[in-house]
């Protein structure tokens, strides 16, 4: 395991905003922390790189409870830049903060710029950079003593659309070789780079798992059939399939009248030679699952 939150909790006056809340991260996963508006994403974020002491509980990490911080690598939610700095002597400053050697800094800077695709800029100040070449050189100063753990508090949220693709195409570059929990309450985005997510609401750890599995919770009762041959008038005919709708003569999706039927379908099918293409039972989207665990 990576990572072992244990009871972590937090509270500012009588307001609880964690609340005793517990996840795992393995190596190379890549978990979304999703949840409204005040959810106590920003805070949990905070305790784990090292920024905010928690009232309670324990984090592990690699094994330890005596955290190497130098091993993380931490994007804040509104991250603060010298506006009179390169970038190159930002991410120098970064990287001497982080205790890197000096003499392994200058490769790894121009590596790192050129992975978040602000090498052209390596000179500028920047007081002159956008919105999302500013969180580009934000991810390029969590990511330069090459961490084991990147913690990202929504690196998304604040950029306009091209903006918002180009860090989520570095994210799923990142993902390859170090792992990443990022904030976030845009399910598209959670969905399109992660596989696991740590749903939070009031403080509360609501759900925690694949992406996968959570979509399995809200399976809508809807079957997809793709056959190679023309099934519509065999099938039309069957008085368990209910709400048929095809798209052509061999794709349909369709209810059944119970899901005992689905076994007898396949039988069926066997029975007449049909070649099944594809069958799956189809599952919620990931914004239904979002709504029946927050509610
Ligand atoms: N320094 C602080 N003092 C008092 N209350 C705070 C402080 N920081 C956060 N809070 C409160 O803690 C709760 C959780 O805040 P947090 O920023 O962790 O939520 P979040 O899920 O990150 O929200 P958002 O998506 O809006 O960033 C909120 O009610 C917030 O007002």
């Amino acid at each position: 395991m990576l990572l072992t939150v244990e009871g972590l909790s937090k509270r500012y006056k009588t307001n609880i905003v964690v609340d005793n809340i517990e996840f795992d991260i393995q190596p190379n996963q890549c978990v979304a922390l999703l949840g409204p508006n005040g959810a106590g994403k920003t805070t949990t974020l905070q305790m784990l790189s090292g920024l905010l002491k928690p009232d309670s509980g324990q984090i592990t990490f690699q094994g330890c409870k005596n955290i190497d911080r130098t091993q993380i690598g931490f994007l804040p939610q509104y991250p603060s830049f010298f506006p009179w700095m390169t970038a190159v002597e930002f991410l120098y400053f970064a990287g001497k903060l982080s205790k890197m050697e000096k003499g392994k800094l200058k490769d790894k800077i121009n590596n790192v710029l050129h992975f978040v695709d602000l090498h052209h800029a390596k000179n500028k100040k920047i007081g002159g950079f956008s919105g999302g070449m500013k969180q580009r050189l934000g991810l390029a100063q969590a990511l330069i003593h090459e961490p084991k753990l990147l913690i990202l508090d929504e690196p998304v949220s604040a950029l306009d659309p091209t903006g918002r693709r180009d860090v989520l195409r570095i994210l799923e570059e990142l993902k390859k070789k170090t792992s990443i929990l990022f904030s976030t309450h845009i399910l598209h985005d959670a969905e399109q780079v992660c596989d696991e997510i740590i749903m939070m609401k009031a403080g509360k750890v609501k759900w925690s798992g694949s992406i996968k599995r959570l979509k399995e919770r809200t399976r809508n009762g809807y079957f997809f059939l793709k056959t190679e041959g023309d099934i519509k008038s065999w099938l039309s005919k069957k008085d368990y399939i209910r709400e048929a709708n095809f798209s052509n003569s061999s794709t349909v999706t369709f209810k059944l009248t119970s899901n005992q039927y689905c076994n007898c379908l396949l039988e069926d099918c066997i029975k007449q030679e049909i070649t099944i293409i594809h069958f799956e039972e189809r599952s919620g989207t990931l914004e239904d699952a979002y709504m029946e665990v927050m509610r």
